[in-house]
């Protein structure tokens, strides 16, 4: 009869794991500028948490409050439970933070720069050179840090983040550097990360990404969380419109914004784009005026969510 008692008390302890990062009203100012205004939420054990954000929104600065690297004004920050402010030793094995490269040791190798960080956390060679070919830096192993491309700096950085095994990783615009190919290669490894059960907190400007890989994300805007849900759930009930492009050379402004439904016609590279919140019927009428050939949906993707959050969204398509 114990057997059912177990089971039970597994499955409540797997429904109710503590979050792995608790903010809670977390302010920061820097002089007459407050970085951070007032942000709370959890980042939950092995998810992947993407902070997204415009320049100087507060990204870095939150993430320094939760590596323990930064002490906020106020409100509450805490890592597995404990205060990451001031600095607690007992954490740190659990944290993988993503190296400044102007942290690296210039003068070694790559190799030799990884094995140093790896037994400064106590772990081994072989984790140094697992580490090495998961970021696929094996063959410029011995080529020295200094001599390292942009974009092998960057991935020697995320070694560095990675090569102790560590619990939750933060990462800082890791793919900044990166070209289209090593980007591609980095998502598949911290893929691999999120499969073996680490957290990662993650910064990216890319938004493609932020939707491609992570399970829920936050838009700072000025310091304070402006939204924060799945990327699914954001576009879903973002009430953005869908766009329809059509070949321009199929239909004037003019016809298409005579369509119902219609809420404005843009011009834009050789389409012409109808948005609307009733694709079916817009569809159906452009169906009857021109047929379907080549016209295209497109549904709004986190990248309009956020530029309409952030209020970049390019004017230059003119109101018909
Ligand atoms: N050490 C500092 N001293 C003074 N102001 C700072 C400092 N660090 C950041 N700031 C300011 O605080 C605000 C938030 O900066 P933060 O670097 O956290 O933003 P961010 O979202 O990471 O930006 P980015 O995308 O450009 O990295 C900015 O206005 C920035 O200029």
């Amino acid at each position: 009869m114990s057997e059912p008692v177990s089971v039970q008390s597994t499955i409540r302890q797997e429904a109710a794991p503590g979050p792995v990062i608790l903010l809670e009203e977390v302010r920061k100012r820097y002089g007459d500028r407050q970085a951070v205004a007032g942000v709370s939420f959890e980042v939950r054990p092995g998810e992947f948490f993407g902070l997204l954000g415009p320049n100087g929104a507060g990204k870095t600065t939150l993430i320094e409050m939760m590596e323990g690297l930064r002490q906020a004004d106020s409100g509450t920050v805490t890592v597995f439970g404990r205060p990451p402010w001031p600095r607690d030793i007992a954490l740190l094995p659990r944290l993988g933070v993503q190296t400044q490269s102007s942290a690296f040791f210039v003068r070694q190798t790559a190799r030799e720069h990884l094995r140093t960080v790896a037994a400064l956390y106590g772990a081994d060679r072989a984790a140094a050179e697992r580490t090495l070919a998961s970021v696929q830096l094996t063959e410029q192993g011995d080529t020295r840090v200094e001599k390292l491309s942009g974009g092998q700096r960057q991935r020697l950085a995320i070694a560095s983040a990675l090569v102790h095994d560590p619990e939750l990783i933060f990462l800082d615009e890791p793919t900044a550097a990166l070209d289209p190919q090593a980007r591609r290669e980095l998502w598949k490894v911290l893929r691999a990360l999120k499969s073996a059960g680490r957290t990662i907190v993650y910064t990216t400007h890319h938004i493609d990404e932020a939707e491609a890989l992570c399970d829920r994300v936050a838009i700072l805007v000025d310091g304070r969380v402006a939204v924060l849900d799945t990327p699914h759930h954001l576009v879903a009930s973002s009430g953005l419109p869908t766009r329809l492009l059509v070949p321009a050379e199929r239909m004037t402004v003019e016809e298409g914004a005579a369509i119902p439904d219609v809420r404005r016609v843009t011009a834009e590279g050789g389409s012409l784009v109808l948005e609307t919140s009733e694709p079916g019927r817009v569809l159906s009428a452009v169906d009857r005026l021109i047929g379907l050939h080549d016209v295209q949906t497109r549904t709004a993707t986190l990248e309009d969510i956020y530029l309409d959050l952030t209020g970049h969204l390019q004017s230059s398509e003119q109101q018909s």
